[in-house]
């Protein structure tokens, strides 16, 4: 009799392998009618956001922003009724939490310090912000209707939420939590799939899994949202990708950002680079040659390192470089599917030093692997180097 490891690898190979399993959601033309958009945004917000670079399509010089319902809608990217409404469910989540990492009520309620803030509490004692934003993501999603199952970094297995719902949503509800005492950036990551209708008769639990573990080219929109000066969420739902910044006033995400490009080639790294004499020697070398300006690009480059991947990401989209952490820790599924898909779609690349991260059959649900993220010319030269993941992982306590 097989194993169920085997079952499920045998029915991971034959999604693969079976082009039903495409995903069904057309390319999105970016036409935005006139009449969608609206006249709630002020010049002061226009210029603050002039320098980035603006698709003539969705040229907004003239100071009127669209949100983000507007824009996925009917006279917009027209992405379906069905993600239309599970966005508008998504925002809502993502503004409770924008609203949790900034209250001085939940400030020192990072990752570690829920266990130690009252031990005597017991079932009163406050939860790690972590655990909350899980719970605002699941309440939002299981209100939402939208969503089959949800598989988050916080949870052991993947939650069954409803049957027949059109999609399957991957989240990391808030990394960078660690830091979050320290009023560091923190961020959300998600990925949208459709739900495999294929897998519908098997037993529950098998079919959560298998929904969860589609590999990030069957993506069918992710994003990320960043929780700093500003709050940005960052999407793509696989015709470029474009980013729309919570305005307080309104309480709308209004797109600043749209069709984002990112620089082919950047100045600067961004990696935990205390770890240097953990790394292999292909790593090594690289790093010492960009720093030093002897790389393909013949200028020294600066580093920058937040620990928070979302910002880390969002700068490195921004400005260009490459962000990477070499050891095998972040997750396939919930970090490096959704974000390597958001990088693409802005003309960059997602590698694990050897491979493209969306071509990678993820296997286990939790699974980590080495990340690259950033310029396609950076990226390119650092896999150049070959031996670039670092296979020693001590575990740090920091
Ligand atoms: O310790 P390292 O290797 O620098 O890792 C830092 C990375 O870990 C993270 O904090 C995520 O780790 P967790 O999933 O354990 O929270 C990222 O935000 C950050 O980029």
């Amino acid at each position: 009799m097989q194993s169920p490891t085997t079952t499920i690898t045998a029915a991971i190979q034959n999604l693969n392998l079976n082009p039903n399993f495409l995903p069904k959601f057309p390319p999105n033309p970016l036409r935005i009618l006139p009449e969608f958009v609206n006249h709630r945004s002020t010049a002061s917000m226009a210029s603050t956001f002039s320098r980035f670079k603006v698709n003539s399509k969705l040229d907004n010089s003239s100071g009127e922003f669209l949100t983000i319902t507007e824009y996925a809608g009917k006279g917009g990217a027209n992405v379906g009724d069905d993600l239309v409404v599970l966005f508008s469910h998504l925002e809502y989540a993502f503004k409770r939490i924008a609203a949790l990492v900034a209250s001085p009520v939940n400030s020192s309620l990072g990752k570690s310090s829920g266990g130690s803030q009252d031990v005597d509490a017991g079932r009163d004692k406050p939860k790690p912000l972590d655990i909350v934003s899980n719970e605002i993501i699941l309440s939002s999603l299981k209100n939402s209707g939208k969503v089959a199952v949800m598989a988050s970094e916080e949870d052991d297995a993947p939650v069954w939420i409803t049957d027949n719902a059109p999609f399957v949503v991957v989240t990391d509800p808030l990394d960078g939590s660690r830091n979050i005492d320290a009023s560091i950036p923190t961020g959300t990551i998600f990925g949208i799939y459709n739900r495999l209708i294929e897998v519908d008769n098997l037993p529950t639990e098998e079919k959560a899994l298998l929904n969860s573990l589609q590999s990030g080219n069957r993506l069918v929109a992710a994003g990320y949202v960043l929780y700093s000066s500003a709050t940005i969420l960052c999407t793509t739902f696989g015709s470029g990708a474009h980013a729309f910044t919570l305005d307080h006033s309104t309480g709308d995400f209004v797109l600043t950002h749209p069709d984002i490009k990112i620089p082919p080639r950047g100045q600067i790294y961004s990696v935990n680079d205390a770890r240097y004499f953990d790394w292999p020697e292909g790593l090594r070398r690289y790093i010492d040659t960009i720093r030093q300006g002897k790389g393909k690009f013949p200028k020294k480059y600066s580093a920058r390192y937040i620990c928070s991947l979302v910002a880390d990401f969002h700068r490195t989209l921004m400005y260009g470089g490459v962000a990477m952490n070499p050891r095998d820790h972040l997750r396939l599924v919930y970090e490096a599917n959704p974000l390597s898909f958001v990088a693409e779609q802005a003309g960059g690349k997602g590698s694990d030093g050897k491979n493209r991260i969306l071509s990678i059959q993820p296997v286990k649900l939790h699974q980590r692997l080495p990340l690259f993220l950033g310029s396609p010319e950076d990226i390119d030269e650092l896999e150049s180097y070959g031996d670039v993941q670092q296979t020693v992982n001590p575990g740090y306590d920091v």
